[in-house]
């Protein structure tokens, strides 16, 4: 995919002083005195710089807490007052960009409900047009890179050049681990397409449960992440919404200490291992490919042996018994299941679709 959007670096609209963005606040802003209270123990703990509220609510189904709305914009805006640090919130519709500008809503975010919907992004496009504000968006929740794409790709067309990326995880459809199932090699892949748009890690919405929070946390630093946000409240039990994955704001201080933050850049020697290394993988690639090549030249002539005596290509006991005794090497070689099964089903694929190539040529 190659796309080109203007956008400015991170470090061109807010200070981190190098580290990480941290964004931190309530998922939702429920009352005046939760919203500050809550506001003031995270600027007290001081790693936060931006704070974040959600003002509207989507949620999956009516009669649960959807936000207070445009009456909780001026907590918003006192919160900043008071502890000097920018505020956020998720907007879904323009009618939230024309309130949360009105009330000074330092920047806004697109959710993983919204960004799924091309009309609706293209709707929050067009009310952006002529504003200069960052505007973070988050994945949608099902793991389509193309969607999360054109969502930046709208959003920039609408002149926005302070842009942020989201990684939230996408829903599980049945139970799982973690709430939303992180599929970092999405965020990966978004990352390589747009490597100057920040990548902002939501181990929040991922986790579901506190316990959860700090891996995952860790799991986007190691991954150069180049910041969080994450659920702050100031009693996480009362909360209104997502009250399990909630942390107070000195327990997040606390979390965030046992993070190791990976350094971006790295030394001669570092330099020197790393090339070894890295010399070390591409001869071992080299191999492997040929190994592959190897493999499909007697699939190919099985194809052929195939054809001639007009046998069927898929062979399901010979395939059961290839993916059994695979895993069972795999597994000896101390290599990650899902990872041999995954590979080994390419494999299968591929060897089905030479054999019928093979099977609808005309023998030489
Ligand atoms: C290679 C064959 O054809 C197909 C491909 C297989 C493979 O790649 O290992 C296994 C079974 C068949 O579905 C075969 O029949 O052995």
């Amino acid at each position: 995919m190659n796309v080109q959007l203007n956008t400015e670096p991170l470090s061109s609209w807010i200070d981190t002083g190098g580290k990480p963005l941290i964004i931190a606040g309530p998922c939702s802003a429920e009352t005046e005195e939760q919203y500050l209270e809550t506001a003031r123990a995270i600027a007290k703990e001081g790693y936060a710089h931006i704070l974040r509220a959600g003002v509207w609510k989507p949620r999956t189904r009516p009669g649960s807490f959807e936000g207070v709305g445009e009456p909780a914009l001026p907590w918003l805006q006192k919160a900043k007052e008071e502890t000097g640090l920018p505020t956020s919130c998720e907007v879904a519709t323009p009618q939230h960009v024309e309130l949360a500008l009105k009330y000074g809503v330092d920047a806004l975010w697109v959710g993983a409900r919204t960004t799924v919907n091309p009309f609706n992004v293209q709707d929050l496009a067009d009310s952006l047009k002529g504003v200069d504000v960052p505007v973070f968006i988050k994945n949608p929740v099902n793991p389509d890179l193309a969607l999360w794409v054109g969502a930046f790709e709208r959003i920039a067309g609408a002149g926005i050049t302070k842009l942020g990326a989201i990684h939230r995880g996408f829903s599980n459809a049945q139970e799982a681990k973690y709430r939303n199932s992180p599929m970092w090699q999405i965020a990966v892949e978004f990352k390589s397409i747009f490597p100057d748009i920040p990548m902002i890690g939501d181990p929040s919405h991922m986790a579901g449960k506190r316990a959860y929070l700090a891996e995952l946390t860790q799991r986007a630093m190691d991954l150069n992440y180049d910041g969080l946000i994450i659920e702050s409240h100031r009693n996480p039990d009362e909360a209104w919404s997502d009250a399990a994955q909630q942390l107070t704001p000195d327990a997040l201080g606390e979390m965030l200490k046992g993070i190791e933050f990976r350094n971006e850049t790295y030394g001669a020697d570092f330099q020197d291992e790393l090339e070894r290394l890295r010399g070390r993988l591409d001869n071992l690639d080299r191999e492997l490919l040929e190994v592959i090549a190897a493999r499909m030249a007697v699939v190919e002539q099985l194809g052929e042996y195939k054809r001639d005596n007009n046998v069927a290509v898929l062979q399901l006991d010979r395939w059961n018994k290839v993916h059994d005794s695979r895993a069972e090497w795999g597994k000896s070689l101390n290599l990650y299941n899902e990872t041999v099964e995954e590979l080994f089903k390419l494999i299968h694929m591929e060897s089905i679709r030479k054999q019928t190539e093979v099977m609808n040529q005309q023998p030489a």
